[in-house]
């Protein structure tokens, strides 16, 4: 027996179809998030399921029982709503608001008793407002409302609790507090909550489910859902997924690019290792450049950067040493190049063959890349790179510092070709 299960259903507001064809179920106990883009219909799935809003057709059921067969106050017992909109009318003091959430368990005519009023104190308690008691909602501040009205809600005591983005207005450590206490809750019942952001989401959740187009677009563990692709498809904007190096759950970074088109039909080589060309490889790309990139080894910083900018990228195994089919690689990707940028890095052999590639091309302008004052090139080289490098200035190589003045010259020499 399912605690919620929805079959099949259209959710309408007049004649315009806000849901369609929405089927999923949520296991007892666990955290069910769902995720969408604005409007995709998070807020009105959660309005259904509380019977806020009519479904046109199809099944909602709660521990198997239909959710219209339910009288109001049972319906109350076991589904409780922190809504997004936190407004309370009326001057009411926190306590007030609070004990609201007994309400379903209190006769008409009768008045709270000693064990209402612990659920009560003990709801404010954990959702730390219980110094606000006496204060009246119109006194506090966005995010203590909120708090006050998740305290309502686990007075209610539900089996079911429907959280409609319940911490956005919460500072970070509020968010977390909340969260916590709603996942130690989680057990014991059941929470569906519309979360804007995708990494509590991912931490918080046992299962995601994610809307789009009035559909569900997919529904799986976070791993599952919360994929570049899907991300890309649903938000189009492209974002970093990864596992987060501390817990180990899905771990999403927006990738803020300021796409433009200053390196539009121009080619660069990058030769860099060990992260010292993580920002430029992505600069680059947002930039338009047709980026190459390598030799690398697999585990290299560089590598997982290029990789998630999906640029092609001349590989050899961990701790491998180059072969002579990746020079041939190297080669392929200098032979088109306009311009190679080589970041400043330690040079060890891998490196070095590299660079003496570099040697057999002497039209191609070679830029020697340092990030700031604190990476120069000198300080990476010495022996025999020292000597290759030395070549390579010898026939116009140039040191360029900072991302501004790499850009600036790229497009200096492509003008100049132009
Ligand atoms: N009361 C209403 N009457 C008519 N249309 C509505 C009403 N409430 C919401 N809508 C429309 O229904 C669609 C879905 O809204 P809903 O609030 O469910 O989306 P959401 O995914 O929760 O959005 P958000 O992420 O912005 O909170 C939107 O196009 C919205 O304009």
């Amino acid at each position: 027996m399912k605690p919620i299960e929805i079959i099949d259903i259209d959710v309408s507001y007049g004649a315009k179809k806000i849901l369609e064809a929405i089927t999923f179920h949520a296991d007892a106990g666990e955290i069910l998030g769902i995720v969408g883009p604005n409007g995709s219909g998070k807020t009105t799935l959660l309005r259904a399921m509380s019977r806020v809003v009519a479904r046109d057709n199809g099944e909602i059921r709660l521990d198997d029982r239909d959710l219209d067969s339910l009288g109001h106050r049972e319906l109350a017992r076991r589904v409780a709503v922190v809504p997004q909109d936190i407004s309370i009318g009326f001057d009411y003091t926190v306590r007030d608001v609070v004990m609201m959430g007994r309400h379903p368990y209190i006769g008409r005519f009768a008045s709270e008793t000693a064990r209402d009023v612990e659920i009560c104190d003990h709801a404010m308690l954990l959702a730390n407002v219980a110094h606000l008691a006496g204060a009246s909602v119109h006194e506090i501040s966005g995010g203590e409302r909120q708090r006050v009205l998740i305290a309502r809600a686990l007075a209610q005591e539900p089996k079911i609790l429907l959280l409609d983005e319940a911490t956005s207005n919460l500072d970070v450590s509020h968010q977390v507090e909340i969260l916590n206490i709603i996942r130690d809750l989680a057990g014991e019942i059941t929470v569906v909550s519309v979360f804007h952001d995708l990494n509590l989401a991912a931490y918080y959740c046992d299962r995601l489910l994610l809307l789009k187009d009035r559909k569900v677009y997919a529904a799986g563990t976070p791993a599952a859902v919360l994929t570049r692709e899907n991300i890309r498809e649903i938000f189009g904007m492209e974002m970093l997924v990864k596992p987060h190096p501390l817990t180990g759950k899905p771990y999403v970074l927006p990738v803020y690019m300021h796409q433009s088109s200053a390196g539009e039909n121009r080619r660069v080589h990058v030769v860099c290792g060990g992260g010292t060309g993580s920002d430029i490889l992505h600069l680059l790309h947002a930039a338009g450049f047709t980026v190459t990139c390598g030799v690398l080894n697999v585990l290299d910083t560089d590598y997982g950067t290029a990789m998630h900018l999906g640029l092609p990228c001349v590989v050899e195994p961990p701790f491998h040493g180059i072969t002579p089919e990746s020079l041939s690689g190297l080669r392929k990707c200098l032979d088109s190049a306009d311009a190679v940028i080589v970041t400043a890095m330690p040079i060890g052999r891998g490196n070095l063959d590299n660079l003496r590639v570099l040697l057999e091309y002497p039209a191609t302008p070679v830029l020697f890349y340092a990030r700031d004052r604190s990476t120069r090139m000198e300080d990476y080289t010495g022996g025999e790179a020292g000597t290759v490098l030395a070549n390579l200035e010898a026939r116009g190589a140039l040191r360029v510092e900072g991302a501004e003045e790499l850009l600036a010259r790229l497009s200096r020499d492509g003008s100049e070709r132009d």
